[in-house]
């Protein structure tokens, strides 16, 4: 038997999640088993992480919504978890935040025991509110290592200009780590092989080819229920029952946020089908 470490991973997805899909699920379960047949890490939890209502995206319903229904979606998982910091903060949060918030969380214990070996030992270790800022360029021996997880359109998105700020990339590729599953008409491969930036890292960078193809997204999800369409077998059944009591998903939420200034992808997403 070979003799090494095996890794803990902790995947931690960011978006919309509005409303979040079987695609969304499912991605968590690619990367799981991606990164288990490496024989190096072994997924300990899964993350979602739905944005705050702050993110401005045309269409984007209240958060409060969007994350009872992630709660459904994986109410059945034994790993996969939702968290509601990212979406209760007044602000719009760089992704680069919210994985730092999650990797202290993790990390939490750490900093406890920390704190206990240096009152034991009267060690004159400083431990103040610059110890996140110093753990996150010190990578913590023990407890798992935190992933972002998403989607190629996400990763793609890295190169356009002034969207996500250079230093952020450099610090989730080269300090966390990212797992990126393939979509349709997207070359992660490639994208990575183009990018000095992102090739320096390459070895973080975890590409998930999905054979399996499938298009779900959350826009075609929402048009068809303004249509009346079904949306079986898209989306859980429970959070199909929780749309329709909820009365989610109307002409009038798609217009939501269209008078105002755009959410940053969306502006690209904009910007590129336009072009
Ligand atoms: N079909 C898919 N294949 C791979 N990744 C996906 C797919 N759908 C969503 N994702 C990923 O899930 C994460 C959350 O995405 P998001 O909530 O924006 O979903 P979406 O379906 O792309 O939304 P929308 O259609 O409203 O833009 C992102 O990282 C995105 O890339
Ligand atoms: O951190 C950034 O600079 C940044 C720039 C663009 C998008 N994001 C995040 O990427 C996610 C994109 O979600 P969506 O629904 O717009 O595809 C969402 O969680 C955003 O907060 C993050």
């Amino acid at each position: 038997m070979p003799n090494h470490k095996v890794t803990e991973v902790v995947l931690l997805a960011c978006g919309s999640f509005n409303p979040i899909t079987n695609m969304h699920l499912r991605m968590f379960e690619l990367a799981r088993d991606h990164l288990h047949d490496t024989g190096q890490y072994n997924v300990v939890k899964g993350i979602i992480s739905p944005v705050g209502d702050a993110y401005k995206k045309k269409g984007l319903i209240e958060a409060s919504h969007r994350l009872e229904m992630a709660r459904l979606a994986t109410a059945n998982s034994d790993w996969i978890t939702v968290d509601d910091w990212e979406s209760l903060q007044p602000e719009w949060l760089e992704t680069a935040k919210v994985v730092r918030h999650h990797y202290e969380e993790l990390h939490a214990e750490d900093h406890n025991k920390d704190d206990v070996d240096t009152v034991k030992h009267g060690k004159k270790r400083r431990i103040d509110e610059n110890h996140s800022e110093s753990s996150r360029h010190q990578k913590r021996k023990d407890g798992p290592q935190l992933m972002l997880l998403c989607g190629a359109d996400v990763l793609e998105s890295f190169a356009v200009p002034n969207l996500w700020k250079q230093e952020d990339i450099a610090e989730i590729v080269g300090f966390y780590g990212l797992v990126c599953i393939t979509r349709s008409g997207s070359d992660p491969y490639k994208f990575i092989q183009q990018s000095d930036d992102l090739w320096t890292h390459h070895k973080n960078i975890h590409v998930v080819h999905e054979w399996i193809t499938n298009e779900i997204s959350a826009t075609h999800v929402r048009r068809a229920l303004r249509r009346g369409h079904s949306v079986r077998y898209l989306v859980p059944e429970n959070v199909i029952d929780y749309i329709r009591e909820q009365r989610l998903y109307s002409a009038e939420s798609e217009r939501k946020n269209s008078d105002i200034v755009l959410a940053p992808l969306q502006r690209y997403t904009r910007a590129s089908s336009s072009s």
